[in-house]
């Protein structure tokens, strides 16, 4: 018997817009929907396996290997870097990377800026010519600068609401981000009678949806 898929999925917001896009494809959902805490998860035809993860590892399972395909946001592999194949945006998932600060601030020639992206901010400043203290940090970004810790933010904005009940103001777009299927590269070799279908029906499912 062939070897199933294995499909890395993150187990946070994204599922929730996967879900229904896997269904249009045509393909067994149920998996994806059933509320235990298996992280291994196969189809009832044996013929996929999904896997969960934390959406930053989704990238480094699927680089080595462990996974065939994965599910991941364009933040994630601006920020990671992975050696990946992306065959397919899947429109989901969409949000902006922006810079960020109080409202009406006057921004210092060297900032301090915190952000979960000190590659992609890193980098954004550099392009431009400033000088910026890139600050890590893990969560609640908005927090930094109403208490000191940066002049500015590099997040995500979808919504909008966080930065408004946090009185704080976008300054510019880093880039658009949208959810995007990966592939290992060997797998997408050796597995494409299995891979290009499934993609192709992903792709088909896809179209017109969310946008
Ligand atoms: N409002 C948003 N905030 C954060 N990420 C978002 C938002 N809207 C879309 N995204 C996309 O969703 C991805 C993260 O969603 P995912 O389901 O993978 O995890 P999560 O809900 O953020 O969980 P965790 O907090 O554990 O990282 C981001 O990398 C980004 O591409
Ligand atoms: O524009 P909005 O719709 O308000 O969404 C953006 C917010 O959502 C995310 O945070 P998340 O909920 O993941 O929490 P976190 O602060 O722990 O990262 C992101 O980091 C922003 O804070």
């Amino acid at each position: 018997m062939t070897r199933p898929l294995t499909i890395a999925v993150p187990k946070g917001r994204i599922l929730k817009d996967l879900i229904p896009l896997v269904r249009r494809a045509g393909l067994d959902s149920a998996p994806l929907e059933a509320s235990d805490r298996r992280l291994v998860r196969p189809t009832a035809d044996g013929a996929i396996r999904y896997v969960f993860l934390k959406p930053d590892d989704v990238p480094t399972y699927v680089e080595y290997g462990a996974a065939d395909l994965g599910v991941s946001g364009r933040d994630t592999l601006l920020e990671r870097r992975h050696d990946l194949y992306t065959p397919l945006d899947l429109g989901i998932g969409r949000c902006r990377l922006v810079v960020a600060g109080p409202e009406q601030t006057e921004v210092p020639d060297l900032p301090r800026v915190a952000t979960k992206y000190p590659r992609i901010a890193g980098d954004h400043f550099a392009s431009k010519g400033v000088v910026a203290e890139i600050i890590p940090v893990h969560g609640s970004v908005e927090l930094a600068p109403l208490v000191g810790l940066s002049h500015l933010i590099v997040d995500i904005v979808e919504t909008g609401s966080t930065l408004r009940e946090n009185r704080l103001e976008v300054l510019e777009t880093v880039t658009e981000v949208s959810t995007l299927l990966v592939a290992n590269r060997a797998s997408y070799k050796l597995r494409s009678d299995a891979i290009r279908p499934l993609v192709e029906r992903l792709r088909a499912a896809t179209a017109g949806a969310g946008r």
